[in-house]
């Protein structure tokens, strides 16, 4: 799948955004990129997905260098996608329909299988209520299940998420991270990147950490969440499941349906 090897890239005004990183989306299904703001994270997403080409270093797909040349990037988007956290950014028609057949249409797919994987999406989805909507009509959590529903129809294999629950109310916090987790279900994988550590903490299985442009940590996502030292550099806070894992020396759960299930006696019980 994707990898990087010693990647730098640098913005034309001589900004250094990432320095020699050297990761691997195999590692996991659920990857996260965490990161204070600026650390990099959606200049890694751009350049993992071939919209930003390194100044050094590569981006390997399946083993093979990315070209950066239409033919080979028309066929990464069959099989990468990504869902920025602006929805505006990745809206391009008017009608709801109409954006999500977009990318199927630039792929130059016949209108009536066009219409199948539309439909299905949208039904998949639960979006059929602002199918004929004006895009501009919808807020933003239902934009951004309109974009989602643009990168599902075309069955991309890999879904980058940058900032998936930013703005997005309780419900539809509830309602992007089912959607993510059917997604893994049914054999693709999610990267995402969250300024929210309780969501990165239970959502991901592999966690890569990134500080002015450079990976400072890497691992299973519980093991790093227990280095202080690591969170504190990358200005990162604790998930809530570490600290009362430390504070009331019970055992580091992995998600809060474990906690409150645990029947064991707690440390303050003792007293
Ligand atoms: N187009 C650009 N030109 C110059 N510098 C840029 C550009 N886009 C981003 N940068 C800089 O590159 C660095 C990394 O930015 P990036 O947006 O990748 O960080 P991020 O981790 O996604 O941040 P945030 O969490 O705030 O969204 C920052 O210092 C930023 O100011």
């Amino acid at each position: 799948m994707l990898k990087t090897v010693d990647l730098n890239y640098n913005y034309e005004d001589g900004k250094v955004a990432l320095k020699n990183i050297n990761i691997d989306l195999n590692k996991g299904n659920k990857i996260g990129i965490v990161g204070g703001n600026g650390a990099g994270k959606t200049t890694l997403f751009l350049n993992l997905i071939g919209y930003l080409k390194p100044n050094k270093g590569e981006v390997l797909f399946n083993d093979k260098k990315i070209k950066y040349n239409k033919k080979f990037l028309r066929n990464l988007r069959k099989e990468v996608g990504i869902v920025f956290q602006e929805a505006d950014k990745q809206i391009f028609y008017s009608n709801t329909y109409d954006d999500i057949a977009f990318g199927l249409r630039n792929l130059g797919i016949d209108e009536d299988t066009v219409k199948i994987k539309v439909d299905k999406i949208i039904n998949l989805l639960n979006i059929e209520e602002f199918k004929d909507k004006p895009v501009h009509f919808l807020s933003h959590g239902e934009k951004k299940r309109v974009a989602i529903a643009g990168v599902l129809a075309l069955d991309c294999k890999v879904i980058f998420f940058d900032e998936p629950l930013a703005g997005l109310d309780p419900i539809m916090t509830d309602n992007m991270i089912n959607t993510m987790n059917s997604i893994v279900n049914d054999g693709k994988k999610t990267i995402v990147s969250s300024h929210d550590m309780d969501f990165i903490y239970e959502y991901c299985d592999y966690i890569y950490v990134l500080n002015k442009g450079e990976i400072i940590d890497s691992g299973i996502t519980r093991e790093v969440f227990l280095n202080k030292k690591t969170l504190d550099k990358a200005s990162l806070k604790e998930p809530w499941l570490v600290k009362v894992h430390k504070k009331l020396e019970i055992p580091l759960f992995e998600n809060e349906k474990e906690f409150y299930n645990y029947k064991g006696e707690k440390s303050w019980q003792k007293i």
